[in-house]
């Protein structure tokens, strides 16, 4: 079985786990109620009979009849509203635990690989259309289908020829169904992708508010706004127009049904095998017929769209990597971190990382210095397991990168980025990431990160806000600082984890940093100071993806090559500024 179906299977799993019972009340309690429903024709029969025929009890007798069938219906329709919607309940919140509980477990590469876009829009608009489509979809099938097959038989109860004429009407909107139905599955995954990138588009757009406001670009943004609003709405038309058309259909079969039924009731009549009591029934029972058959053709086709949904996500949350490589556990760094002629660039372009070789023994600290665009991120990406498909070896000890289990990685490794991602929740909860630590070590890291004034000033049950919109860029950083730290791994990446720093605290953090003890620490700055600078025992000069010089201040500064170029021009914008 390939990996799409397999997860396929397991997402339908979601379904029914630990939910069978509520599903099998559900269509139980549901047949019930369909059947009560279709009685009401013969409760028709049965007044029109008695009025024909001038009979007081039969009309006591219906109505008596009407009254249980009232009775009847509430308490079961009451019943199946109870467990449908446990149903429903159970279904959804399983399969959409279990769809995020996937996106969780995919690799940093994989995740940013795929557009979020595509995350988010399965949360929303395909799960509403599974809801919809599928799991309601499934039981008003069921619903039609019950409700169908009673009423051929009542009426064949009633008149055979009738009901073959009647299932003959109803062949045109089945005809449609056939024709239409791969088109509207089509246009559903159509309609899922542009609804992906609309929602990616948004996401970034609103991103950049700030820019937009300061560079007065609102038209244009609206202009590529309304170009995918645009796209996505036509899409959306072209869906529905092939439902309508099937609607339609199934509007013309009802009428063409009601019409046979009428001319073969006159004939019946005039030879004097039916009555019109019996016409006016077969009429009633016509509609559990004609509706079904209506429903069925656009709920089949849409659960058959739903189910192109499912598969979509299937896919989307399928392992991409073969975790048969990648099952090297690590917990903990004896020698250190070799990178042996590694190359690394994105699709067709030029190298970003050119034949790297270096060593980062254990409990060292390395700086990274470079121009702008040399590949300093990118290396600090590549050691975290960000890209799979680079160049020559990185060896952690001597385990293959590719060949370790990322989640035993980041146990050993731990990063400090630029850009920093609060949650919108306390303090606390940030540092911790929502996990359980020792008091002294939660202070040690947040004494590490310089962040004992702001707690002192807001407690740590402040609440960051919205992607840590309560706070300033500085605070938000020593957050990630501390967080980090917290983990006490024996491998610290930083890339350029100090620069919305002020001079003072960074230089503060950073030599903290440097003070720790049996760590090895890797650390891209832009910050060429001196006194920071020699504390490091090797800086590694980049340039155009390769290492230009690397050694320690000292003997980089007396081969006055590229990096002293870099120190000296720093070091005359800083006493300029
Ligand atoms: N996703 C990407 N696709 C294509 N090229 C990329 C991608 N990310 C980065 N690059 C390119 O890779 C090169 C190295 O980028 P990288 O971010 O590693 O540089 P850097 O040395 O960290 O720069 P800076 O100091 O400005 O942060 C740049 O030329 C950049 O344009």
């Amino acid at each position: 079985m390939s990996g799409s179906s397999q997860e396929f299977n397991n997402c339908l799993k979601q379904f029914r786990l630990h939910n069978r019972m509520n599903l099998f009340m559900t269509l139980v309690v549901q047949v019930i109620v369909v059947i009560t429903n279709v009685s009401l024709a013969f409760f028709i029969m049965m007044i029109v009979n008695s009025m024909e025929q001038k009979n007081q009890s039969l009309f006591f007798c219906s109505m008596l009849f009407m009254l249980l069938v009232v009775v009847i219906y509430f308490l079961f329709s009451t019943l199946l509203k109870y467990f449908k919607n446990l149903y429903m309940k159970r279904a959804l919140s399983q399969f959409k635990k279990y769809v995020f509980e996937k996106i969780l477990k995919k690799s940093i590469s994989e995740f940013n690989n795929e557009f979020s876009g595509k995350f988010i829009s399965a949360f929303t608009n395909d799960l509403n259309s599974i809801e919809m489509n599928y799991l309601n979809g499934n039981i008003a099938i069921f619903n039609y289908a019950v409700m169908f097959f009673i009423a051929i038989l009542a009426m064949a109860y009633v008149n055979l020829v009738i009901t073959l004429c009647v299932l003959f009407g109803c062949l045109i909107p089945v005809a449609v169904s056939l024709i239409l139905g791969k088109k509207l599955v089509a246009k559903e995954r159509k309609t899922s992708d542009e609804n992906a990138t609309f929602v990616d588009q948004i996401k970034d757009l609103l991103n950049g508010f700030l820019e937009i406001k300061s560079f007065k670009a609102e038209n244009e943004v609206l202009a590529l706004f309304g170009e995918q609003n645009f796209t996505l709405e036509e899409t959306k038309r072209e869906r529905r127009d092939t439902n309508d058309t099937m609607l339609i259909a199934g509007q013309i079969s009802s009428l063409v049904v009601i019409i046979i039924i009428f001319i073969l009731g006159i004939i019946f009549i005039f030879k004097g095998t039916m009555t019109i009591a019996s016409v006016l029934g077969c009429v009633q029972l016509s509609n559990y017929i004609t509706d079904p058959i209506k429903q069925l053709v656009s709920l089949i086709s849409n659960k058959k769209a739903s189910i192109g949904l499912i598969s979509k996500l299937a896919d989307i949350i399928k392992e991409r990597v073969n975790q048969a490589v990648k099952e090297i556990h690590i917990n903990e760094i004896k020698r250190g971190i070799t990178l042996k002629d590694v190359t690394l660039k994105y699709e067709e372009g030029p190298y970003i990382l050119n034949h790297i070789n270096m060593v980062f023994s254990k409990g060292k600290s390395y700086a990274i210095v470079g121009g702008s665009g040399s590949g300093k991120s990118t290396l600090i990406k590549l050691m975290l397991g960000y890209f799979e498909n680079y160049g020559g070896k990185v060896e952690y000890d001597d385990k293959e990168l590719s060949t370790i289990n990322l989640d035993s990685l980041y146990d050993v490794v731990s990063v400090i980025q630029q850009n920093v991602f609060l949650f919108d929740k306390s303090i606390k909860n940030n540092i911790t990431m929502f996990k359980e630590f020792d008091e002294e070590k939660m202070e040690h890291a947040i004494s590490l990160a310089g962040l004992k004034n702001l707690i002192a000033k807001k407690g740590e049950d402040y609440n960051c806000g919205e992607s840590g919109s309560n706070l300033s860029g500085g605070e938000k950083q020593r957050i990630s600082i501390a967080r980090c730290l917290l983990r006490e791994t024996p491998v610290l990446l930083m890339d350029e984890a100090t620069a919305s720093l002020d001079n003072a605290t960074a230089y503060l953090v950073e030599n903290q940093i440097l003070q720790i003890e049996g760590i090895t620490r890797i650390i891209v700055t832009h910050r060429l100071e001196e006194s920071l600078l020699r504390k490091y025992d090797e800086i590694l000069v980049m340039r155009d993806g390769r290492i230009e010089e690397a050694g320690n201040f000292e003997k980089l500064m007396k081969a006055g090559g590229y990096f002293s170029a870099l120190f000296l021009v720093a070091k005359e914008g800083c006493c300029e500024s």
